[in-house]
This record gives C-alpha cells, sequence and structure tokens, in this order.
C-alpha cells in the first residue's frame, strides 16, 4: 500500500469513528419512521439503527423502572409501540418533546437508567397535615391515613412525617412487579405479567396528560375517528366518581395516548378483568391518582385487563375480542 492509499484509508476511519459517535448520540432521539429511513442510508447507520430497535423493544420503560419491560411480537414485525415514557400524571406543558430511547448502556451509561425517580404527587397542598408517625406506618402505629377510609383509597403522602420507605406508600415507587407487553392479532398490544401476582399487588398507575374537560372531550373526538379507521389505539381514561344522588362529583382525565407508561397497554375485559381500579388520594396532595391493583392472584404469562366501563352508546362500537363469557361484542363507549 503505498502513502497516499494509507492516508485514505485513515481519514476514512476517523470519518466513520466520528459518523458512529454522532449516529450514537443523535439516533435515540429519533420517532421509529425517522430510524428507518436513517438506517437505510448507509451500511453503519443500518447497524447502528438495528441496535437501538432491539434495546428500544427489551424495555418500554426507557429503563424508568426497577425491572425492563419488553415488548414480545410474534405476529408482524413492529418491534415496539412508540411512546414517550412517565411514570406520573403530567401537565401537557411539561412534556419533553424528544425524549431518549435506545442509548448503549457502555458508550453512554450516564443517559441510561436516570434513576427510578419518581414524583407522583403533581399539586401540593401547602402547610397541609398528615400523620406525624416516625417509624413505617401501619394499623399498630395508629396511622390517621389508614383511618380515612370514609374517603376511599388513602395513603400517605408529601404532607405526612413518614418517610419514603412507609408501608403505606406502595403505589410511590413505580411499578415493582415484572410485566410484559405481547402483541394478539385481535386485540393489539395487551400487558402481561411476567410473574406470578398475588392479589392486592399494586401494579402500575394510569399515567399521562392530565387533562382539563374539554380538552380531553376534544381530543377523544379526534381519536374515535382515528380507532374507527384502525389508524390509532388510543388510551385516554376518564374516571367518574359519584355522589349517593348519582351526581358526578369528580372527574379525572389522563391521556396516555401520546405520553404514558405501560397502563396505556392495559385492554378491555367485558368481565372486570384481573385488576381493580382504585382511585387514591393522599395528605397533601390536591389530585387523587388512578392505580391498578391485582384483583385476584394472577398467573405468570396472564394478561392483565380491566373493565373500560359498562356503557355502550354505539351500537357499531369497535369489536370486543376480550373473550370473557360474558363479552358484549363491543367494546365500551360513552359521551365524554
Ligand atoms: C388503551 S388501548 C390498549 C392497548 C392497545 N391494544 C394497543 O395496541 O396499543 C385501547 C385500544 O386497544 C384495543 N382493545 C382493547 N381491549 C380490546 C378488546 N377487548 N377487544 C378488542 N380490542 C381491544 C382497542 O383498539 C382499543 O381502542
Amino acid at each position: 500500500m503505498n502513502n497516499n492509499n494509507k492516508r485514505e484509508k485513515t481519514t476514512i476511519n476517523q470519518n466513520d469513528s466520528a459518523l458512529i459517535q454522532c449516529a450514537e448520540l443523535i439516533l435515540p432521539y429519533l420517532h421509529p419512521v425517522d430510524l428507518a429511513s436513517t438506517s437505510s442510508t448507509c451500511k453503519t447507520l443500518n447497524k447502528i439503527s438495528n441496535s437501538i430497535t432491539l434495546r428500544r423493544s427489551s424495555d418500554a420503560s426507557r429503563s424508568l423502572e426497577k425491572f425492563p419491560i419488553p415488548f414480545i411480537n410474534s405476529i408482524d414485525n413492529q418491534s415496539y409501540s412508540y411512546f414517550i415514557y412517565t411514570g406520573n400524571q403530567i401537565l401537557s406543558a411539561a412534556v419533553q418533546p424528544r425524549q431518549p430511547w435506545g442509548y448503549d448502556p457502555d458508550t453512554r451509561p450516564d443517559l441510561i437508567n436516570p434513576g427510578h425517580c419518581y414524583d407522583p404527587f403533581l399539586f401540593r397542598v401547602e402547610g397541609a397535615k398528615g400523620c406525624e408517625c416516625e417509624r413505617g406506618c401501619d394499623r399498630s402505629s395508629r396511622c390517621p391515613c389508614l383511618d380515612n377510609v370514609e374517603f376511599g383509597a388513602w395513603e400517605c403522602g408529601p404532607g405526612c412525617q413518614c418517610g419514603s420507605d412507609c408501608g403505606n406508600r406502595v403505589s410511590q415507587s413505580g411499578i415493582l412487579v415484572k410485566l410484559k407487553i405481547v402483541k394478539d392479532r385481535r386485540t393489539g398490544w395487551g400487558l402481561y405479567a411476567g410473574e406470578f401476582i398475588p392479589k392486592g399487588q399494586f401494579i402500575c398507575e394510569y399515567a399521562g396528560e392530565l387533562l382539563v374537560t374539554k380538552e380531553a372531550q376534544s381530543r377523544q373526538q379526534i381519536y374515535d375517528q382515528l380507532a374507527s379507521s384502525g389508524q390509532l389505539s388510543p388510551a385516554l381514561l376518564v374516571v367518574k366518581e359519584h355522589l349517593p344522588s348519582r351526581d358526578v362529583c369528580m372527574r379525572i382525565n389522563v391521556d396516555a395516548t401520546r405520553v404514558g407508561n405501560v397502563a396505556r397497554f392495559i385492554n378491555h375485559s367485558c368481565d372486570g378483568g384481573n385488576l381493580d381500579t382504585i382511585i387514591l388520594r393522599s395528605s397533601g396532595s390536591v389530585l387523587p391518582r388512578i392505580c391498578f391493583f391485582s384483583s385476584r392472584d394472577v398467573q405468570n404469562n396472564e394478561e392483565l385487563k380491566f373493565s373500560y366501563g359498562d356503557i355502550r352508546l354505539k351500537k357499531q362500537g369497535l369489536p370486543c375480542f376480550c373473550g370473557s363469557s360474558c363479552c358484549f361484542g363491543v367494546l365500551p363507549s360513552e359521551n365524554t
């Protein structure tokens, strides 16, 4: 090899390594469509894109939960479903438009596992008084938070003296059970148990954008249109609390379609499935949170499901494939 050839090869190698470094930094920010088109430009980018896709499909939670939550698909070639991850309720204005996903943990350990950093309380009540327990709260400590039964489910919160390891804060440290997201030909992606889960276990919060009702209603209209033509699987959950008179006294709208956690993959079952939907309040927190707990023992590989509601306004609504013996044949639908 003459000197000119040698110099040319060294320059190409240097260019290559600069390209790899740049690509490793930028590609994890790309939407799957852009990632796919970038990958078709050259062999190096193709290789990097493929490894990013592999890492994305190995953990939907982007390392934000204790255990990775993999996507498993033996139906078609979609490796994962793209959305921005949040473990809590979030205001639309606070959503990051781009969130890295799929970094190589060996080259950028600083950008992986930003921590299991949960702050479940979006709005706090200044000066609110919760319990004054010094050790873990339970019935024997006579924790007053455990006696707030007339207000439904109640956990210790930002107004309490007890620490984050208190036994009455089970829903405040993210997802602590092994889960996976599996694709089904008829119901799409669904959330499954990745291990045996005993009855009464906290599974996850329904995390996503917290919306005012007007915004929720206008998004719902758009989502309904897109869903009826099969272009979108919307994940806008509306939960209402009623007075004994049946009048609505509280309404929460959480949209996990664009931003959310793995609760956005939980499918409907007409028999109520194996999850209880609990509205959880905490001392010192303004807003209740919507949380799922197992309503019975759940076996490894069993799908986690809950009922989306009892009202079916649209007779020609989306078909239901829950497979339960009491299936109505149509998914719940109501005017939100
Ligand atoms: C909150 S998403 C659940 C995750 C969704 N399967 C996905 O692939 O992203 C709600 C959508 O899932 C589908 N789905 C949920 N439960 C279903 C069921 N029992 N039968 C048919 N489709 C269902 C419908 O398309 C519905 O609009």
